[in-house]
């Protein structure tokens, strides 16, 4: 990748903790990467490390302290509401739950033509555009016509990553988009998801636990643990042959198909976790 779409360097995340004069919780504690344009950016780690606050940085929706998210050159980390705003057709997002992040009382078209009326598009156009969309995800055209509450979750899903598509976005941030799916669902969804970013070349800065997920869709990883990225690198390297010992352990936690080869990850990464938590403590109470 020459060009950089998206350059994160050195943020930090506090967030305000209720309580007279309690210190601010350190979300992200100095984080780097990049996404070039068309890439696929796979962000993993255990669950509290930092991945939904850093997609949620680069969207404006996290208090950033420090450090600079820059998107094709420009600083967007402090952007006035109206800055941001005009940023919402290059910078979308597709979060996990497809049951919640639906207006349930909007029809799919409704649903797909909201963002494309906000930017003032003739509604004759946004109708076509809608078409688009529908057949883009691979749902049938009357799908326009019905509510949310009328298709599956994965279904549901392709309607949220229709919504994400509606203004030709640059880059998606993708929260865990597909585990609240059953596997196979998230098999079909994933798919689309790689279909979509071969037509259109769109970039993701995709978020998940499961490593499986992210090996598949993506061309470099960035593996997060206590707010900090400890391993980045390309897919290839990080997926197949990790250095930080914290990515070797991540990776002993991934599902293998032999069972007994399961129990013995399952049996090894407890007994590493376990180690890890007891380094951790020590360093903390060193600290
Ligand atoms: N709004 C908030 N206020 C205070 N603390 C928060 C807030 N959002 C997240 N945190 C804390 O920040 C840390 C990182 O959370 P984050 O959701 O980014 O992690 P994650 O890796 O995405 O986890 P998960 O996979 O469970 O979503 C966690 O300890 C979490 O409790």
């Amino acid at each position: 990748m020459t060009e950089t779409l998206l350059e994160v360097r050195d943020i930090v995340v506090d967030y305000p903790v209720k309580g007279f004069r309690k210190p601010p919780f350190r979300a992200l504690g100095g984080v780097s990467l990049e996404v070039g344009p068309g890439e696929c950016v796979g962000l993993v780690g255990e669950s509290g490390s930092g991945k939904t606050t850093l997609g949620r940085a680069v969207l404006g929706l996290a208090p950033v302290t420090s450090g600079s998210i820059t998107y094709r050159g420009r600083e967007i980390s402090r952007l006035r509401h109206r800055e941001r705003r005009a940023l919402a057709a290059d910078l979308q997002v597709v979060f996990q739950d497809p049951y919640t992040s639906l207006n349930p009382s909007l029809t799919i078209e409704q649903i797909l033509t909201e963002p494309l009326i906000a930017r003032k598009t003739d509604k004759q156009l946004a109708r076509r555009r809608v078409r688009e969309l529908l057949d883009a995800v691979h749902l049938p055209s009357d799908a326009g016509n019905r509510l949310p509450r009328e298709f599956s979750g994965g279904q549901r899903q392709r309607v949220a990553i229709a919504r994400a598509l509606a203004l030709d976005p640059k880059l998606i941030v993708c929260d865990e988009p597909v585990s609240a799916l059953d596997l196979s669902t998230q098999a079909r969804v994933l798919d689309l998801f790689k279909e979509i970013q071969a037509r259109t070349g769109v970039a993701y800065l995709f978020v998940s636990h499961d490593l499986d997920v992210v090996r598949y869709l993506s061309h470099r990883v960035a593996v997060m643990y206590r707010g900090e990225i400890v391993e980045w690198g390309p897919a290839s390297q990080v997926t197949v042959r990790p250095e930080h010992p914290y990515t070797q352990r991540l990776f002993l936690a991934a599902p293998v198909a032999d069972p007994a080869k399961q129990e013995q990850r399952r049996a090894e990464r407890h007994r590493l976790l376990a180690l890890q938590r007891e380094q951790d403590e020590q360093m903390e109470i060193n600290a």
